[in-house]
């Protein structure tokens, strides 16, 4: 995948509904070659503000580009960005492939891709029944079938996940990493930051159409989840992680919980992995815990305080 580079970058971005501010003065960066959450609860504004980045809703003030360019200035624009909204709809009388049919036909694209979307989504087997029978997973699949038509290196999927068991989430978040780690720009909403945590690199957080946090997820949390491990050799273990941690990293804070158990803090489970082997003692089971992260989600769209601001509270 070659070309410039195409970030997105809403700058200032605000929206009004007559009396309703859907979105104030909001700006954020989506970096390529990684999968950045935009999260916020019901009603934060971010399909609005997805929307405005491309094209669909018009901003009151402030601007969204894509590689430099606002969507409505990027010549072809369905083979640059693809977008998913929730809300897509399918003529309920079409099957999957008249679907892809009738937008790859709107998008000047040949039938051939059609075929290697509906075989790359795993929707072969499906694509000549009609979409009213469609499970929520397969309509996702299908929604994400169209966006990739023009085999876009931008995407932007308004709460992919919602709807999807667990089989399905574990299958978009290694569909989305593919398509990231070819260099794609890929931005998903999601009102939980439970249900996307595994799948994304970076987060915006939005409260009430206004920014209350971005960055890496990592440093969101403030430092590396907690790890809980199971192991024989406990006792030797915390030692070994608290005297040898790896070159440039702090000593660990280990925590007995139980006999054979303990909550590990500083260290990620691949690193307490490797060290365990190289002094090799057993493990039996790694853990990272989120409680954390989800408690920081829930206290950033619930409480006044940015993130700034609760740092320096501290
Ligand atoms: N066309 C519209 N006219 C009036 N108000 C609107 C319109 N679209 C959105 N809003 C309002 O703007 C606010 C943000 O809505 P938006 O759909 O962008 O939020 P969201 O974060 O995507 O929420 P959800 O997760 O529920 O979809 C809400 O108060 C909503 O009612």
């Amino acid at each position: 995948m070659t070309g410039e580079h195409l970030r997105i970058e809403v700058s200032n971005l605000t929206k009004r509904f007559g009396a309703v501010t859907a979105v104030e003065d909001l700006s954020f960066t989506v970096e390529q070659g990684m999968i950045t959450g935009f999260l916020g609860p019901n009603g934060a504004g971010k399909t609005t503000t997805m929307r405005m980045i491309i094209g669909h809703v018009a901003p009151t003030s402030g601007t969204a580009t894509i590689g430099g360019r606002r969507y409505g200035d990027i010549p072809c624009p369905s083979a640059t960005v693809g977008a998913v909204f929730d809300a897509a709809a399918f003529h309920p009388r079409h099957s999957a492939r008249d679907h892809l049919l009738v937008y790859a036909a709107m998008g000047g694209y040949p039938a051939s891709r059609v075929a290697e979307l509906l075989g790359l989504l795993g929707l072969a087997g499906a694509a000549d029944r009609k979409t009213r029978g469609f499970s929520t997973g397969m309509r996702q699949r299908l929604n994400l079938a169209t966006a990739l038509l023009g085999d876009p290196r931008v995407l932007l999927l308004d709460e992919p996940g919602n709807g999807l068991d667990p089989e399905g989430m574990s299958w978009l978040r290694s569909f989305l990493r593919h398509l990231a780690d070819e260099g794609r720009t890929i931005l998903i909403s999601s009102h939980a930051l439970g249900e996307v945590q595994q799948i994304v690199d970076d987060v915006v957080v939005i409260r009430q159409g206004r920014l209350v946090a971005s960055g890496r997820l990592s440093e969101l949390a403030g430092s590396a989840p907690p790890v809980l491990v199971r192991s024989p050799d406990a006792a030797v273990l915390a030692r070994t992680l608290m005297e040898n941690p790896p070159e440039g990293v702090a000593a660990p804070r280990v925590e007995p919980v139980q006999p054979g158990e303990l909550r590990v803090h500083g260290l990620d489970a691949p690193q307490i992995a490797e060290l365990a082997a190289a002094h090799r003692l057993r493990v039996h089971g790694l853990v990272t815990e989120n409680a954390s992260l989800e408690q920081l989600f829930l206290d950033l769209t619930t409480s006044d305080l940015t993130v700034e601001e609760r740092g320096s509270a501290r």
